[in-house]
């Protein structure tokens, strides 16, 4: 699905991103965790094909970036994300913020859509909790639905590869625990994507995901499956803080130790 190798990004003449290695497989669930200022938007905009790397490779759903005409490749991507939001018309109704995805593109262009994609975003928007906005305005939604109806419109293209920037900032508790249940069910379906989710919190990492990478300082940190890099030590490396984690009913938490 995703290969990145030696991928490094420079900014103002230092690496934000330092020679990542990184791999994600068809069916898996990542979690990317790391400190504010880590490289994990960076290094999604890669995997999005919205940003080529200044050295290495990165592979996407089999195609190399820089080789391949990113127009075809972003609408096999699904990606939410607080910039791409924000390029979402506020008047927009919320039933053509789903549908322009088909399309990958913001703000609605055509006069007429096909029946089938009405149909099909209408039922992502209900698996999503949010079937009753429909006909609202994007910018009159609360934090929350705007999250879930960004997500709904991620999945409208029937992406090969799901990429979520912190789908949980800004949601009140109820809210959270909400898209923690409805990534977890996303995560159980056969069908969905290959998920990755950027968060800051491993209480936001939704039961059924399988990997994690941690990062810092524009570098992996340790990559692996959950149960061995969602622990105590790892965690305490990335973010430069003594941490006591705790893993119970499929979800976890951290808090400073001592
Ligand atoms: N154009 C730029 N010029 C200089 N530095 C940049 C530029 N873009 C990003 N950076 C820096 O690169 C680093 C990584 O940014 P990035 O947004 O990928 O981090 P992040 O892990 O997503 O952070 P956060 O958790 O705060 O959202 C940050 O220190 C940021 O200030």
């Amino acid at each position: 699905m995703l290969r990145l190798s030696g991928v490094t990004v420079v900014r103002g003449g230092a690496p934000i991103l330092d020679e990542v290695d990184w791999r994600v497989r068809e069916g898996e669930r990542w979690v990317v965790l790391g400190p504010n200022g880590a490289g994990k938007t960076t290094m999604l905009q890669v995997a999005g094909a919205q940003l080529h790397p200044t050295r290495g490779t990165a592979e996407i759903l089999g195609e190399t970036l820089g080789a391949v005409d990113v127009f075809e490749l972003r609408p096999r991507i699904g990606l939410a994300s607080a910039a791409l939001a924000s390029r979402l018309p506020a008047d927009e109704r919320v039933r053509d913020v789903v549908l322009t995805a088909s399309y990958a593109v913001v703000g609605r262009w055509r006069e007429a859509y096909d029946p089938v994609d009405e149909t099909r975003a209408q039922a992502l928007l209900s698996a999503m909790g949010a079937a009753h906005l429909v006909d609202r305005r994007f910018g009159t939604l609360s934090e929350g639905e705007r999250k879930r109806v960004q997500i709904a419109r991620a999945l409208m293209s029937d992406p090969e590869l799901m990429l979520l920037d912190e789908p949980a900032a800004g949601l009140d508790l109820g809210g959270r625990e909400e898209l923690v249940r409805r990534l977890a069910a996303l995560a159980a379906d056969p069908g969905a994507p290959a998920l990755v989710l950027v968060t800051h919190h491993v209480e936001e990492v939704p039961p059924g995901f399988t990997h994690a990478v941690l990062l810092r300082g524009g570098r992996v940190v340790t990559a692996g499956p959950v149960d061995e890099v969602l622990t105590a030590e790892p965690l305490s490396d990335a973010f430069g803080l003594r941490l006591r984690v705790d893993h119970a009913d499929g979800r976890w938490s951290a808090r400073a130790a001592g």
